[in-house]
Order: structure tokens, then sequence, then C-alpha cells
């Protein structure tokens, strides 16, 4: 058997003694730590903690090793998981006609540098097809009016389900998502928002930024609820500007930022760094 590298996540109501109960336990099978990152919420009371091990031939079976930890995580009330890093999360993109994000996920995807399998890509509309079917993913080409929503997002649903997909990424998806569609998505559906929220929700925030004469222009990257624009925040990325910049401009700037911004929200999800917090995020990055 391989060694292999494991994530376990967690969060619970503070106390004393949880940092030692995790990495007691784990020290106790001879697991080595690699990475370990808590945080306390003054807050909410709440205690969040990131923990990365490896366990090889030496240890005992993951499974055993999470039935061992169990009745620790029962003790103290926890919210936890384990995840193998050895396996590849299967993304399903959506996207209208803006296609900067889906071209930047598909070079990070072909390249390594994300390391996810994307077994699909889904559209409301047949434009980018043949940059999808380029790098050899089925393009799933879904139109939506406001009469054929529910169909529609049926039809998705059952894709995730069929391709058990792990993770959905709205690459610019320009279709508000049902309450439904966002309840069976909780915590795995993440949305690149082309303003720095809470400034310039809905539509046309670019067009919004330079009528208010902002200095600053950004992007966020958040789960999706069914509050539009309201969803858990990950990650946050901006640009400085000035009056001489164009609505366009702003366009074209915006293009760069939403790119890193979402690549880095679904790099941190895949590799375990976001933990919920309420209506919030914990992120325990690099
Ligand atoms: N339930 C949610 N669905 C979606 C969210 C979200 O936060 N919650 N974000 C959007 C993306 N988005 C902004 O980031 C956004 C997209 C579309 C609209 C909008 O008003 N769309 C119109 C139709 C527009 C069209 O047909 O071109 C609509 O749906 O009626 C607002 C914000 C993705 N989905």
């Amino acid at each position: 058997m391989t060694t292999r590298t494991y994530v376990l996540t967690l969060s619970c109501a503070d106390t004393t003694g949880l940092v030692a109960a995790t990495a007691g336990y784990l020290a106790g099978r001879g697991i080595f730590i690699t990475e370990s990152a808590h945080f306390g919420d003054p807050e909410t009371g709440r205690f969040f903690e990131r923990t990365v091990f490896r366990a090889g031939p030496e240890q005992p079976p993951i499974a055993d090793i999470e039935a061992g930890f169990r009745p620790i995580a029962e003790k103290f009330g926890m919210a936890w998981k384990f995840h193998d890093t050895a396996i590849k999360p299967r993304v399903l993109v959506m996207v209208s006609k803006f296609d900067h994000c889906l071209n930047d996920l598909l070079y990070r995807y072909r390249t390594g540098s994300l390391p996810i399998d994307i077994p699909a890509v889904v559209s409301n509309h047949p434009d980018l097809a043949r940059v999808v079917e380029w790098h050899g993913i089925p393009y799933h080409y879904l139109p939506v009016t406001k009469e054929t929503k529910a169909a529609q997002e049926a039809a998705v649903l059952e894709l995730i389900g069929r391709l058990k997909i792990d993770l959905v990424v709205l690459a610019r998806y320009m279709q508000v998502l049902s309450p439904e569609m966002c309840q069976a998505l909780s915590w795995r559906c993440i949305n690149i928002h082309h303003s720095f929220l809470p400034s310039f929700k809905g539509a046309r925030p670019y067009h919004q930024a330079h009528a208010r004469g902002v200095k600053i222009i950004g992007a966020t990257a958040h789960y999706v609820t069914g509050d539009l624009d309201e969803g858990p925040i990950i990650e946050q990325g901006v640009e400085r500007i000035d009056h001489t910049f164009t609505p366009e401009d702003f366009v074209a700037i915006g293009r760069d930022i939403e790119s890193v911004v979402l690549a880095r929200a679904v790099q941190f999800h895949i590799e375990h760094r976001v933990v919920p917090n309420g209506h919030k995020t914990v992120v325990f990055r690099r």
C-alpha cells in the first residue's frame, strides 16, 4: 500500500483540548501530520480546523482511522470529514456566452495546474461548443427560458448525478438558479460575480461601478445560495482604476480578475481549505 495524504476538516463549538484531541489521536496511531491550522471565531464561538497527514503501510487503513476518530468527534459534537487527496474532484462547468473564465479553467485543467476532472460542460447557449470539444470534453447545450427553467434544471441535476459530479462551477453562467437547485448543490456550487461584493449586485455591475465613479473594481467567488449574490464568499480580488477608464475598460480588466479569483476559489475548495462558518467561510489559505 502506498503512502497517501489525507485532509481532516472539522468544526464544532470552541472549547479547550480540541487541537490536542485531534493531534493526539493521530500521533497515537503513528501518523505524520504535515500541515495543521485552526481558528476560533469569537463571534460565533465556533472552532475550525484543517489538518493534513500522511498514512502509509505502517499505519491503519483510513477506514480504521476514521472509525477511531468518531468517538472523539461525537464527544465534541464536531462536523468532520476525512478527504483522500488522491481522488481527483469531478467538476461540472456551467457557462453562458462569456468565455474568459471557462478558457482559464480549461487551460489549468489541461496543464494539470488545477488537479480536477471535467466530465462535462453545460451551457444555455451553443456558442462555446468548439473550444470545449477541442479539449475532448462533452458539451451539453441546454437552453432555458422562464417557462422551461424547472425542466432544464432537472436535466442539469440528472447529469450531475449520472456523472458523479463533486463540484459545480458557474463560470459566467448568466441564469439565476432556483432555490431548489441551490439546496441540491449546497456548499458545492461556486459562482464568480463580476464585482467586489457587496457592491454592485445583480446585472451589469461594471456599468454600475463606472456610474458610481469607483477607483477600485473587483470580482468575488462565492458559494451559490437562493439569495442572488449573497452566498458565502470564498475569494475576492481587486484592481485600481481611475477616471480615464471606460466601462469597456472595466470589463476588460475584470476578465483577468474574474479568471484568477475563480481559479483560486476552486483550488481552495478542492484542497479542502474552505470550512463553512454559518453564512461565511473560514479559508485556510496556503
Ligand atoms: N441562485 C443563484 N443563482 C446564480 C447566482 C447566485 O448568486 N445565486 N449568481 C449568478 C451569476 N450572476 C452574478 O454573478 C448573475 C447572473 C444572472 C443574473 C440575471 O439577472 N439573469 C437574468 C437573465 C439574464 C439573461 O438571460 O441573460 C435572469 O436569470 O433572469 C444576475 C446575476 C448565477 N446564478
